[in-house]
């Protein structure tokens, strides 16, 4: 198959994360959290390595978020019908969106801690 071009890939690749926004209530949820972040960076004047971190845990969060949205797509393209091993595949991907969420909570407070606190 042909390669697109470049600014086709991009197109694609962004249409992938409208496609997210659009359809997926837990990443609607985790772009909002991303937002709040945003405003607090500012808000708060976040050092540089503070503000590095809070942003790699909430990209964190949407990246895992859309990898484990895709691996549901494919399990349910593959296999429709119930099946253990797709409910097995499926909740390890969630359990994947569960630790990197438990991570950001925790730097989320250990940072912010410092601000409001201090
Ligand atoms: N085909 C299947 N066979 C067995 N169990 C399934 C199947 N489809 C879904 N499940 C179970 O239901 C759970 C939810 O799956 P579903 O595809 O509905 O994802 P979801 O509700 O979008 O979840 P998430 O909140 O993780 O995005 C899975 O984690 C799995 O335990």
């Amino acid at each position: 198959m042909r390669k697109p071009p470049i600014h086709k890939s991009f197109f694609n690749a962004f249409r992938g994360i409208f496609l997210m926004i659009k359809s997926e209530r837990n990443f609607q949820i985790e772009l909002l959290a991303f937002f709040i972040n945003l405003s607090l960076i500012f808000y708060l004047k976040l050092s540089s390595i503070d503000t590095i971190l809070i942003l790699i845990v909430s990209f964190g969060v949407l990246i895992a978020e859309i990898f484990n949205t895709a691996i549901e797509k494919i399990c349910d393209i593959v296999h429709p019908e119930f099946d253990r091993r797709i409910g097995f595949i499926k909740d390890i991907a969630a359990g994947a969106v569960i630790l990197m969420a438990i991570v950001s909570v925790i730097a989320g407070i250990l940072v912010y801690w410092k601000y409001v606190f201090n």
